[in-house]
């Protein structure tokens, strides 16, 4: 009995031994899934054991790589699929091993640490419709600042690829996820818009921006709105693209007539829009008079008009919000969707006035030969582009006065990029078409 109560309170007295050993000596940093630096972190240490590996297979003879390496290969491993853009334009996709649930151990600048990834099956993230999961970080008490430093870490190497790049968010269940790889900026002249429509839009944007305190100060929701109506292939959505490159934003592209988008996750998005993004409703008008709901096909438009404005009217944030809306045909949309205060701004961005049609075609054949094709014979000397570009603002000033008829600038830029310059204006009347304007 004497030897048993001995061993209780053995081993009682190592727990708290331990207890004591772990709170005095070690620390802990927890990354759930809810978390934005959790991906960070899963890339992180997916890179970490490459490097890791890099220097073993090289024949390193330090211990701690070669036993890091067996430590983390022990482990069971999930994959994390990316699609990675190269400057050329083309794509792959790259899976890249994370460390899978289960216990790992990593050194970090010298400091060892446990890694623990566990999965809880029972508790859902509703937002993203997968397990809960949690990360454990532990080590010694004396190499906490290391923490900070591996987040940050993991943080430049994840948005190491989006720099100088814009990130379209596409909704996904109630949550934003990038949409594609990161889209290289566009630069803001090459959207060739009327007169000075370029120039006041971003003179606003930037305006609104800079007047934080202001807002603050009266109560004011720190938010502002912009409608660009126009015909299709304007540059709508274009211009919208180049401003946020320009500004160092990125895009949150909400499809309201998305299959299973209802007013409460639409509410819940507009809520959660990551920092730094303009929210842009495309074809505003099409989200309600779509077709009818059906349920053969199980189609539900759930979003309703009303859904939509409390959740413009909800966003309350203490940062910025701009809401970008671009649709077709103004007429059709209710007045309450574009009444100041939910639309600040609006902009008709038309097809294409005899000017722009002059720059844009400037902008495609100045400096380049203007005719097709390798000969640099044929390079047409620039007053000769010049001139045919006056030619071409000629040819659709008589058009669009003459005949109303009327060309967009897609269909122009479709044009240069097939023929040289010389044929772009012998042929370019059979792009005009008569147009009911709405
Ligand atoms: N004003 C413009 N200046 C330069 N390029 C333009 C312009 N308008 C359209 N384009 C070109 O035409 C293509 C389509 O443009 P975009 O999608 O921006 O038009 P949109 O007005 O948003 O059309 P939609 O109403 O159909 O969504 C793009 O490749 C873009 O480069």
């Amino acid at each position: 009995m004497g030897l048993g109560a001995a061993l209780a309170g053995l081993r009682k007295g190592s727990v708290l031994l331990s207890t004591l050993v772990q709170r005095r000596m070690l620390v802990t940093l927890e990354i759930s899934s809810k978390d934005h630096a959790y991906p960070w972190f899963l890339e992180w240490m997916a890179a970490h054991a490459q490097k890791q590996k890099a220097l073993a297979a090289a024949g390193s003879r330090k211990l701690g790589i070669r036993l890091e390496q067996r430590l983390m290969r022990s482990h069971e491993l999930s994959v994390d699929t990316m699609l990675k853009q190269h400057d050329n334009g083309s794509s792959e996709v790259q899976f890249s091993l994370v460390p899978g649930p289960g216990t790992h151990w990593i050194k970090y600048q010298g400091a060892w640490m446990q890694v623990k990834r566990e999965r809880q099956s029972k508790i859902v993230d509703i937002a993203r419709g997968t397990p809960f999961e949690l990360v454990t970080l532990t080590t010694l008490s004396r190499d906490r600042v290391l923490f900070p430093k591996l987040l940050s870490e993991a943080r430049e190497i994840a948005t190491s690829g989006q720099e100088g790049k814009v990130v379209v968010y596409t909704a996904w269940n109630a949550e934003w996820k990038p949409f594609g790889p990161p889209r290289r900026k566009r630069e803001l002249k090459s959207v060739v818009l009327g007169d000075g429509v370029s120039k006041r839009i971003e003179d606003d944007v930037k305006g609104f921006l800079k007047r934080g305190k202001w807002y603050a100060e009266r109560g004011i929701p720190y938010r502002r709105g912009y409608l660009l109506h126009g015909p299709p292939g304007s540059g709508k959505t274009s211009f919208i693209q180049a401003l946020a490159g320009n500004l160092s934003y990125n895009i949150c592209l909400l499809n309201l007539s998305q299959r299973g988008m209802m007013d409460d996750k639409l509410n819940h998005l507009l809520m959660n829009v990551p920092p730094r993004s303009f929210v842009l409703l495309e074809d505003v008008d099409a989200a309600f008079n779509k077709r009818v709901q059906s349920s053969e096909d199980g189609y539900q438009s759930g979003v309703t008009l009303s859904g939509l404005l409390n959740a413009l009217d909800g966003v309350a944030s203490a940062e910025e919000r701009i809401v970008f809306m671009t649709t077709n045909h103004v007429s059709r949309l209710d007045p309450a969707l574009i009444r100041p205060g939910r639309i600040d701004v609006q902009e008709l961005l038309d097809d294409a006035s005899p000017t722009q049609a002059r720059e844009l075609f400037m902008r495609f054949y100045e400096g380049y030969s203007p005719i097709a094709g390798d000969d640099q014979s044929s390079v047409a000397p620039s007053e000769d582009v010049a001139k045919m570009a006056e030619q071409l603002e000629n040819i659709v000033r008589e058009e669009m006065d003459g005949h109303q008829r009327r060309v967009s600038m897609a269909s122009l830029q479709g044009h240069f990029i097939r023929h040289d310059a010389h044929t772009a204006v012998q042929t370019c009347r059979d792009l005009f078409s008569t147009r009911v304007v709405s």
